[in-house]
């Protein structure tokens, strides 16, 4: 589960978020929109503990953080270990095989890459990389800034597809993104303004 209720945040005296309330269910796939400087990061930042609000309360709290991946805008990647290495991290930290490394790699198109450092690849490849660490071992929550920022439309597809397993799997999966595509595949879409979450439409299947 991930959730805020009454979150706020101000930046030098500027509130950047005023109320933030939302709830993502395990199992939901949901997105978070927004004009470029609404406070996505800012949110995000604080539901994944790297930052905390002035005010309110948001899950997952420091007992979860290790059952939550982040996907930064940063991405994060260490320089100094291939893709492969870095994908590898997750599942070694916790004393997992490997196993999936290479086929989560294959699914997002960077299979051939896993020997390469990340100063070896384009940025896109490294999205690609970065966001494959942070599926592989099977969150209850994942949390992700523009992970499809600057992907071809190919590679967009294949990383939504993979979100959209992380989700079905049965983790809270939510998504800043200005990518129509990944909206569409959400199951609710969230509308970040004027500090406060002003919409939840429910993607309808027909
Ligand atoms: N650490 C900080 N110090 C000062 N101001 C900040 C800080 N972090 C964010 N802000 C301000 O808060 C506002 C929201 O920024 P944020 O990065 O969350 O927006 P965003 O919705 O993610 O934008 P984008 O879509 O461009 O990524 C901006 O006006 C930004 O300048």
């Amino acid at each position: 589960m991930i959730s805020a209720a009454g979150v706020r945040r101000s930046f030098g005296g500027v509130e950047v978020l005023r109320g933030v309330d939302l709830v993502v269910a395990p199992g939901e796939f949901v997105t978070l929109s927004g004009p470029s400087g609404s406070g996505k990061t800012a949110l995000l930042s604080i539901l994944c503990g790297f930052d905390f609000p002035d005010a309110g309360a948001v899950e997952p709290g420091p007992a979860a953080w290790s059952a939550c991946a982040v996907l930064p805008q940063s991405l994060g990647l260490a320089t100094e270990l291939t893709l492969e290495e870095n994908v590898a991290l997750p599942l070694r930290l916790r004393g997992l095989a490997t196993d999936p490394v290479a086929r989560v790699l294959a699914e997002l198109g960077i299979g051939d890459l896993g020997g390469r450092y990340p100063a070896q690849v384009s940025f896109g490849q490294q999205q690609r990389a970065a966001l494959a660490r942070a599926v592989v071992a099977r969150p209850s929550a994942l949390l992700a800034d523009e992970p499809t920022a600057h992907l071809d439309a190919a590679s967009a597809e294949a990383a939504i597809g993979v979100l959209r397993r992380v989700a079905d799997d049965g983790a809270a999966v939510l998504i800043a993104t200005h990518h129509d595509a990944v909206h569409a595949a959400a199951d609710r879409v969230l509308e970040l303004a004027g500090g406060r979450i002003s919409s939840g439409l429910r993607r309808t299947t027909t």
